[in-house]
């Protein structure tokens, strides 16, 4: 019988079920993503604003620069109001004439009319600047915090854009670019045809026309429900606003139920044309929705995101400076782990993914960072966010031939037989449940020196001439220490391992050789060769491992280390 779940002790009748959207006509879900959307970092407000320590004026000016240095072109860099930190901060990007050219910055207010005269204030000077006014428009909000009916609340939002024009008229003047965004902050809570009316009604205000768009934006301001629900009540508001075409309509996910990236990447596909958000994550609670997340799956999807994420860990170093908080280990595209492979299936699949890819790129001619990526559980090339493949694969008790081999022949040129990787790969276990944790690349090369390179085993060949006759018939005299006494052993078979092997027969000792293997161990003529030597010692079967300039040497090598094994 299947096992029966239990109701839980936790009081989930506590809480409300979200309500959906009467949306039987939606469209998104048949939409493709095929251009990035508008983005607009809110890493200096949103960010910065839940930060234990917010940043200093150092600290802010360094993620300002980043921000530039990766494309963005609208950010959102304070609270003026807020702090003199905070208006200071905006002056000086202005004074000191930090912003290019091409990027806007915004500044947030509340709709209070001081608050909004001192956040104008802070923009005297700047070529190209928007003004953000928010007010929560949601029933609760209405109730608790603001204490007023929807007109009321209505009229916060249009009293507070009259502020922004008249303000922006009074300090501001003729600049290259003054504008506007509006949030009904909690949009998602809030009833849609008052989200609607509200909006229509600072429309009225702002008057957005050809060259005078205005930014309404739609704050999952608590993400509280699955994205398909903020998808609708984007859709819905997309089909419903009036002069759609002046209307940028962004989205603003929050990420408290985890899903902030898919509320995103929805309501690009329900019709929204621009997304804010906080590299990393960052801002309230759980936090903004990621903007490195998002413009990386564009990017993974072959759509160009419009941002420089190709050093990823960069952008992961500053952010973690400026926020001093880290980045977690398996943060999407940025996380330590997560380009790396412990278990073994894992490791096997990206290891033959590699040699599939250099092999198809070869036949196609082509240079392998150019030939389409497709290489199992990589769903991009780390190489394309600066990462190298150093840290692809890594070894522990999860771990089997695949890893261990892939290492071998990265690191060290050595393309160890198949049965040769299952058995040292057992070498490799057998430690493994000794020591435990994780076993670096520079303690597995340790076990296969001391297993197979060690050259400590009872036959040790010093010198060896060969001659072969007319017939074919390969000599081998060789001067090797024996149980610790030097002998000449002199065999003859067709080539240099069945030679040596028939030259032990004379010190008693019986070697079946079972599977031999050579390869060279780089490309230029001073490499070295890798021999290896499958064979049958006193009924057990090992690998011996030699390598030496001369590939003769290294068979008779191989033969040694195999009888040391045995
Ligand atoms: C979802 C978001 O992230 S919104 C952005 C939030 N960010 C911040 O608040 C960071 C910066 N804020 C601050 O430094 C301060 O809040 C300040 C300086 C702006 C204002 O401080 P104070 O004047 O002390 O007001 P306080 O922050 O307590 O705000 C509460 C008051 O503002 C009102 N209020 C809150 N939001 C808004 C708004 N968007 N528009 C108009 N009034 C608002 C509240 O109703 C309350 O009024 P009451 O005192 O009459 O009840
Ligand atoms: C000010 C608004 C846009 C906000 O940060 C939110 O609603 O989350
Ligand atoms: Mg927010």
């Amino acid at each position: 019988m299947v096992p029966q779940q239990k109701t839980s002790p936790m009081p989930f009748h506590r809480y409300e079920p979200f309500a959906p959207v009467d949306l039987p006509d939606r469209t998104w879900p048949a939409k493709t993503i095929t251009e990035a959307p508008r983005w607009l970092s809110t890493d200096l407000r949103d960010g910065n604003q839940a930060l234990i320590e917010p940043m200093d004026s150092a600290r802010k000016h360094e993620i300002f620069q980043l921000l530039v240095k990766m494309g963005y072109k609208e950010i959102e860099v304070g609270f003026p109001s807020a702090s003199q930190t905070d208006f200071d901060f905006v002056r000086s990007l202005i004074e000191d004439d930090l912003i290019p050219d091409d990027v806007q910055i915004s500044v947030l207010t509340q709709a209070r009319e001081d608050l909004i005269e001192r956040t104008v204030q802070s923009l005297v000077g700047a070529k190209r600047s928007t003004v953000h006014l928010y007010n929560a428009t949601a029933p609760t909000f209405r109730r608790v915090v603001f204490r007023v009916d929807r007109q009321a609340c209505k009229d916060i939002a249009v009293e507070g854009t009259r502020h922004v024009m008249r303000f922006a008229e009074q300090y501001l003047g003729e600049t290259e670019y003054f504008g506007y965004e509006y949030s009904p902050e909690i949009f998602v809570d809030t009833e849609l045809d008052f989200a609607l009316e509200v909006c229509e009604a600072v429309m009225d205000v702002w008057q957005p026309g050809p060259g005078r768009e205005i930014i309404l934006n739609l704050p999952a301001t608590v993400e509280r429900s699955t994205p398909n629900v903020y998808a609708d009540q984007i859709e819905w508001m997309s089909r419903n606003l009036s002069r759609r075409e002046h209307v940028v309509l962004s989205v603003h996910p929050h990420n408290d139920r985890g899903t902030g990236v898919a509320s995103a990447e929805l309501a690009v596909m329900a019709g929204a044309d621009r997304v804010e958000g906080c590299l990393f994550g960052h801002g309230e609670r759980t936090g903004n929705v990621c903007l490195v997340t998002l413009g990386m799956n564009l990017f993974s999807q072959g759509v160009d995101p419009k941002i420089d994420f190709s050093d990823i860990d960069e952008i992961r170093r500053t952010v973690e400076h400026c926020t001093q908080l880290p980045v977690a280990p398996r943060h999407p595209y940025g996380g330590d782990l997560v380009y790396t492979a412990f278990s073994g299936s894992h490791q096997d699949a990206i290891k033959k993914g590699f040699t599939d890819l250099d092999a198809r790129a070869e036949e196609a001619g082509k240079a392998v960072e150019d030939y389409p990526w497709d290489v199992p559980y990589l769903p991009i090339d780390p190489k394309d966010v600066g990462r190298n493949y150093e840290a692809v694969i890594r070894v522990n008790s999860q771990s089997g031939k695949g890893g261990v081999s892939y290492i071998m022949q990265r690191d060290h040129s050595l393309d160890l037989p198949r049965r040769l990787q299952i058995e040292f790969s057992q070498v490799i276990q057998a430690h493994m449940d000794t020591d435990g944790g994780e076993f670096q690349a520079e303690k597995i090369w340790g076990v296969f020196s001391d297993t197979y390179l060690a050259e400590n085993g009872p036959v040790a060949v010093l010198a060896h001439r060969s001659s072969t006759a007319e017939d074919g018939t390969y000599t081998i005299e060789a001067d090797a220490r024996v149980n610790g006494e030097i002998r000449e052993l002199k065999g003859t078979g067709n080539g240099p391992i069945s030679a040596f092997g028939d030259a032990l027969a004379d010190v008693d000792v019986k070697v079946r050789v079972i599977d031999y293997v050579e390869h060279s161990m780089g490309e230029d003529g001073n490499a070295r060769a890798a021999a290896y030597v499958e064979a049958e010692i006193d009924g057990r079967t090992v690998w011996g491992v030699g390598i030496h300039s001369s590939i003769t040497t290294a068979s008779l090598k191989a033969m040694c280390s195999a009888i040391g094994r045995a």
